[in-house]
């Protein structure tokens, strides 16, 4: 008997003490508590349609830190602890780095989206491009290019300022578009953005609405693709999907052939994969066209929700105005080397991500394995949401949660604290443009504040008309529509926005690699 296989006999009975030890502890360990289930249909009349975080975070209230839905056959685990998001999403990241199975994102066409991936090689190979171009180390080539889009949306909102919704929603998406494909979006209308846009709101429909039987009963997915109902609805948006990456795609292509290429992160990939295969071209299409997804409109609301923010909450707004002028002063705008001496603005962009993150509940993780966590079960292939608007408004952790309090950010010293943000979900799936998302958004923030003033709107008499702060029931929250005035804060401030060099975007120097 050679020795390992020896060994292996001689410890034999204590591995068969341990697994049954272990297989009993698995059996043996009750789910986390949660709702009481019906036979079959389990929690499915429990599970909420709207507002989820909601119910979820009355949830958390109930049952604690962790609450187990189940819905035929479909086990839900939702985290209402930073503690246990952290212990179960970073500490076992082996374990809960993965998706849930949704064989309707693949029949849309959404298995391009990392998000939506799978824990495996191919979500590696869609991770690592994205680490690469949006590391914080790299991102600071992209600098140029947010002070000529910041400065563009100064002058948008001086000139139009009833238009600021579709202001605030052009800057992120510009800067996306140009860095993914060199293109520069049109104001209004552009053809990249729409083709973008519409491809993931029918993505998003098809997801969510009608479609969930074949979520629930993944043999339907095998059903011909003209069968009505889903696999139709699955087929039109695959068109759609197909779309969005083909057009800038091609259009890239030919100006590469043509030597008229503008330098991008989709020309930079292909020049470095001259021999790609099929399969690489796919992965580069679906990365170049999945982050206009990924990165606009969740920006675009946390700008929306600042300019909220900023009316109901005009003391938070006069002291940022404070720092700044005290920083500043009134001849330029801030830039990136202030951010260090403007913590006031550091601590509301914070605040806007905890009072109304972008993604209450993030996107759901996925277990690989059957887990003991504090002596609850959780079961392989169960569905795993961070609720991060519940620890995000966990009146434990943050006095008032539903205030706006910027302070809460701010050391006794009036330093950054340390306290984490919550709002770009945990682990190997944490969002990896953040770093991206944190320059975008400061930089807007810092610069808007600097020049103009935010307050309700008034009537005709005088009157200010009332704002009742509501927002969205969607994957990604937006404020309901609501008035405001946007005005220069000085006829100083109002030259210093229309003195902004009007730069064309070729001739920055992004330096690509
Ligand atoms: C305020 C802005 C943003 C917010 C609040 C946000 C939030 C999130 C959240 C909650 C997740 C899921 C994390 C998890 O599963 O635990 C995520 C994933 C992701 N985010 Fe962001 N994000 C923002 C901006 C961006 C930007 C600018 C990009 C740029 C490329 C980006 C790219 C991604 C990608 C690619 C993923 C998927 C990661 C994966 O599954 O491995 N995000 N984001």
């Amino acid at each position: 008997m050679s020795v390992p296989l020896g060994l292996f006999v001689a410890a034999a009975p204590f591995i068969l003490v341990l697994w049954r030890r272990f297989t009993r502890v698995l059996s043996y360990s009750p789910y986390p508590p949660g709702p009481k289930a019906y036979p079959i249909i389990g929690n499915a009349l429990d599970i909420p349609l709207r507002t989820p975080w909601e119910t979820y975070t009355a949830w958390g209230r109930k049952y604690g830190s962790l609450t187990h839905v189940t819905a035929f056959g479909l086990r839900l685990i939702i985290i209402n602890s930073l503690n246990v998001a952290v212990d179960l999403l970073e500490n076992r990241s082996n374990m809960y780095s993965d998706r849930p199975d949704m064989p309707i994102a693949e029949l849309a066409g959404w298995d391009i989206n990392i998000a939506a991936l799978r824990y495996g090689d191919k979500w590696r190979r869609h991770r690592k491009m994205y680490h690469q171009k949006f590391k914080p180390e790299s991102i600071h080539q992209f600098r140029p290019l947010l002070v000529t889009k910041a400065h563009e949306l100064l002058r948008n909102l001086l000139q139009s300022p009833e238009e600021r919704v579709t202001h605030l929603r052009h800057y992120p998406a510009a800067i996306i578009m140009y860095i993914n494909y060199g293109h520069d979006v049109e104001p209004k209308k552009d053809r990249l953005v729409r083709l973008s846009e519409d491809a993931t709101r029918m993505v998003a429909e098809t997801i969510l609405k009608g479609t969930q039987v074949v979520n629930l009963a993944p043999p339907l997915r095998h059903l011909p693709s003209w069968f009505p109902g889903f696999q139709r609805m699955a087929r039109t948006c695959r068109q759609k999907v197909d779309e969005m990456q083909n057009v800038p795609y091609n259009s890239v292509r030919k100006h590469m052939a043509e030597g008229t290429v503008v330098p991008s992160w989709l020309s930079e990939l292909l020049d470095a994969n001259k021999s790609a295969g099929e399969d690489q071209v796919a992965d580069i299409k679906g990365v170049t066209a999945t982050s206009f997804a990924a990165a606009h409109d969740t920006s675009a609301s946390v700008l929306q929700f600042f300019v909220l923010a900023m009316i109901l909450y005009p003391e938070s707004q006069s002291k940022a105005q404070a720092e700044i002028d005290r920083v500043i002063g009134h001849g330029r705008l801030p830039s990136f080397d202030d951010s260090d001496s403007l913590p006031c603005v550091e601590a509301i962009y914070r605040e806007l991500l905890r009072w109304r993150p972008a993604a209450p509940l993030g996107v759901p993780h996925a277990a690989t394995e059957d887990d003991i966590y504090n002596g609850y079960l959780i079961p392989k292939g169960a569905m795993i949401f961070a609720n991060i608007w519940g620890l995000c408004h966990d009146p434990v952790v943050f006095e008032n949660p539903n205030d706006f309090i910027p302070e809460r950010y701010l050391t006794a010293e009036g330093t950054i604290t340390d306290d984490r943000i919550t709002a770009f979900g945990f682990g190997r799936r944490a969002c990896v443009g953040r770093a991206l998302a944190h320059e975008t958004l400061w930089l807007a923030i810092a610069t808007m504040l600097s020049v103009f003033r935010f307050a309700k709107a008034k009537r005709e008499e005088g009157e200010e008309v009332d704002v009742d702060g509501s927002f969205t029931d969607s994957l990604i929250i937006h404020p309901q529509p609501f008035r405001c005035s946007i005005t220069p804060r000085t006829e100083e401030h109002r030259k210093l926005v229309m003195n902004t060099p009007q730069i064309k975007l070729d001739s920055l120097q992004l330096y690509w690699e």
